[in-house]
């Protein structure tokens, strides 16, 4: 019986102010002509657009009667308020040399008016060195007066938030992270990441899209998701944490090449990309694995990882002991190999790395590319960037694994990675002073997540459900979009 103006003209009745996906906020926006007794009333709520994006709508009413309105402010406050999920304090970290280096101007147009506009409160820190989110959360943050946290950047930067936070709650109960055995416990903040970097694959394989005010809204609905973190160890040694991508070979030969072109911004995996795919190399080594086993589905099913599926924590450890399940073992000469947590979805290749990959369920897609001709390895990486898919060849094998360890046939020991470093230069020296040098060097770099690893030979271990991300899994596309998602029904 109210007359509604503003953003959306829609009938009181037809909102549903309870519904905690709608709305994360009220402001009370005096609109023209008002009379002092009876101002409109705006609801911001979330609404879904194209291609998994949320952006942010409002609604404003006005009531003729006061009484009944400041009911309906009251009941909506109270309502917010009772969302105990929903961050009100945050630590935001902003790297601004990030991807375009947009960091700051993403984070203080976009996203700090939402932030404000849900009563969250922020401390923000632009980062002034590498590294400097990673050891102020390890050991300066006060960490008890936030909900969470919130990286500005690309995966880089949240690699960096996740080793701060991973390794502070290790240290803040006693356990010793350089124990490839030992059970991690679980960090209790949670992770939002605004897109700004160069390739945004964590984000875009959580949310769906890379895109900022998205993944602000995903952080003041409070939404939250458990991801799986992978430990990586060299002779009881701690060497990092990988949550998306652990690659070697190609990944590792890209990754290498295209951090001494970091100038050309995100271009630079492109170029090394295609210098490294005409370079062809393939190493030789062993790789061994334990298969994950009482799990749903394989990496070769038609399944995909999406909002709401909910991986019971008992699924994430093998009821079978290690020595029942027992070990694998490929030995050969690789281009590839890749260990996918996650489908590592991109914008390079929607479907990822291994499309059927899930973000929580304590395993890992260890896939394998034998060497081959360079037309058969093309004919595979174009895969990524198709439907088709990329392990029905011959030469690709891939197993959803727990565990794994790498060690390159001609395995070094500590005192040999010196001469490896100048090995590989004085190599790569001689290649580049004979081009038709074909021969491949004894060793690749591994691509943790986007940082190179010093060893070649690691251990490898999958710690199921170990953070949690301001974000719920990609939500499925309904098939008649505008039908599902009428303006103000979410
Ligand atoms: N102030 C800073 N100066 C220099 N480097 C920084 C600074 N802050 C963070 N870094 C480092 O910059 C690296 C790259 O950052 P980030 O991940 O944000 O962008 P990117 O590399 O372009 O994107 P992506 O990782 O998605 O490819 C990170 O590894 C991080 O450690
Ligand atoms: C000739 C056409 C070939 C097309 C092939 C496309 C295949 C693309 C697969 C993309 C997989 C990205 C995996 C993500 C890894 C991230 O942890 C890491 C950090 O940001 N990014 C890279 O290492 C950057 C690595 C970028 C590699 C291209
Ligand atoms: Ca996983």
């Amino acid at each position: 019986n109210h007359p509604v103006s503003g953003g959306k003209q829609t009938a009181l009745s037809s909102v549903s102010f309870f519904n905690p996906e709608k709305l994360h906020s009220l402001t009370i926006q005096p609109l023209y002509p008002v009379t002092p007794s009876r101002p409109p009333s705006t609801v911001s709520y979330v609404e879904r657009a194209r291609q998994h994006r949320w952006r942010c709508s409002d609604v404003t009413f006005h009531c003729s009667d006061g009484a009944l309105r400041q009911q309906w402010i009251q009941t909506i406050r109270e309502q917010l308020t009772a969302l105990t999920s929903r961050p009100k304090h945050l630590l935001v970290y902003i790297n601004p040399y990030g991807g375009k280096q947009q960091g700051e101007c993403i984070y203080e147009q976009k996203v700090a008016p939402l932030f404000a506009c849900a009563s969250i409160s922020t401390d923000v820190i632009v980062t002034e060195h590498a590294n400097h989110a990673r050891d102020h959360l390890k050991t300066e943050a006060e960490l008890k007066k936030y909900d969470g946290v919130v990286c500005v950047g690309g995966d880089g930067m949240f690699s960096e938030i996740v080793h701060g936070l991973v390794s502070r709650t290790q240290r803040d109960n006693g356990v010793d992270q350089n124990s490839p055995e030992e059970k991690l416990v679980p960090c209790s903040l949670r992770i939002g990441i605004i897109p700004a970097g160069s390739t945004d694959c964590i984000c875009y394989a959580t949310v769906g899209i890379n895109d900022p005010v998205t993944s602000a809204l995903h952080v003041i609905v409070g939404d939250s998701q458990p991801m799986d973190v992978c430990s990586v160890h060299h002779n009881n040694t701690f060497l990092r944490y990988s949550i998306s991508l652990l690659g070697y070979g190609f990944y590792g030969d890209v990754l290498a090449d295209s951090e001494r072109k970091r100038w050309m911004g995100p271009a630079r995996y492109d170029f090394s990309g295609f210098k490294t795919f005409l370079t062809h190399h393939h190493y030789e080594g062993a790789v061994s694995f334990l298969p994950a086993t009482d799990i749903l589905g394989t990496p070769r099913d038609k399944t995909r990882c999406r909002a709401g599926y909910v991986t019971l924590p008992n699924l994430c450890f093998c009821s079978i002991p290690e020595y029942e399940v027992g070990w694998g073992v490929v030995r050969g000469k690789f281009l590839a190999i890749n260990a996918a947590s996650m489908s590592c979805a991109c914008p390079r290749s929607p479907m990822g790395l291994s499309p059927a990959a899930h973000l929580a369920d304590g395993t890992t897609d260890l896939i394998l590319v034998r060497k081959c001709s360079r037309f058969n390895f093309l004919r595979h990486l174009l895969r990524h960037t198709s439907k088709d898919d990329q392990f029905d060849m011959t030469f690709v094998e891939v197993h959803r694994v727990r565990r794994f360890r790498f060690t390159p046939r001609h395995c070094q020991n500590d005192s040999e990675l010196d001469l490896r470093e100048n090995g590989k230069q004085l190599f790569s020296q001689i290649c580049r002073d004979h081009p038709a040098c074909s021969c491949s060097p004894a060793y690749s770099s591994w691509n943790c997540d986007g940082e190179i690893l010093p060893h070649a030979a690691i251990e490898v271990g999958v710690h199921c459900q170990l953070i949690k991300l301001f974000a719920r899994g990609i939500e499925e596309q309904p098939l008649f979009e505008d039908l599902a998602n009428p303006p103000c029904a979410l």
